[in-house]
């Protein structure tokens, strides 16, 4: 983890120990045909999500890909899910490998400019469990990555999330700790998350 990729607040204290970063986790040829192909194959779809009593198209494409081709349950909402592609395979063995933690399944997020967001929001439904481990691969247009502490605003942080890269969001960040993408004025490419999680039948 590299302090200095954080906008380092003079006062507040981000808990390091809560992320790993691995910036060339793929190489940059390697990411840009994932992504080429990601782009190309993937049933994307925009979902619908509830804002207080309103349904909102989400501002972004999803697809989930997962062991079972039976639908989740994640936070009161159902997902189909997408059986594995070798290639999804490959990059979940290999984070795997590296991380020591298991995952069941991925979530795919499509930014298609800078339109294209995730609000404020801690991946926090009892499906995950206690204390979660994700992983992040990003491909494409370097978003920031911003976290604020949930009963302190002014506490935030922002990682700019490299093509090619990994981020492990662990231990007790999605107790404490709120994030999102936001949406930007510049114009912004394309950009793709995979999020790699380990989903309990409850
Ligand atoms: O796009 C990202 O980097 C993060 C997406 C995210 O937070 C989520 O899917 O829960
Ligand atoms: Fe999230």
């Amino acid at each position: 983890m590299q302090l200095s990729l954080f906008d380092a607040g003079e006062y507040y204290q981000f808990p390091t120990e809560l992320l790993d970063y691995t910036e060339h986790f793929l190489s940059e040829e390697r990411a840009t045909e994932i992504e080429k192909n990601l782009i190309k194959n993937v049933p994307w779809k925009q979902s619908t999500q509830k804002l207080f009593d309103k349904e909102v198209l989400t501002p972004r494409l999803t697809a989930w890909y997962g062991d079972d081709e039976k639908s989740y349950h994640l936070g009161g909402n159902e997902f189909s899910v997408n059986a594995w592609t070798p290639e999804l395979l490959g990059l979940k063995y290999k984070i795997q490998k590296l991380t020591g933690h298991q995952f069941n399944s991925v979530l795919l997020n499509f930014y298609r400019d800078g339109n294209d967001s995730v609000a404020w929001h801690r991946d926090k439904e009892s499906e995950l469990g206690n204390r979660p481990a994700i992983a992040s691969v990003s491909f494409g247009q370097v978003r920031n990555f911003d976290f604020r502490k949930k009963d302190n605003h002014q506490n935030k942080y922002s990682l700019p999330l490299q093509h090619g890269s990994l981020l492990v969001m662990k231990g007790d960040l999605q107790t404490h700790w709120e994030h999102r993408i936001a949406k930007s004025n510049r114009p912004m490419k394309p950009r793709i998350n995979l999020t790699f999680r380990q989903i309990r039948e409850l």
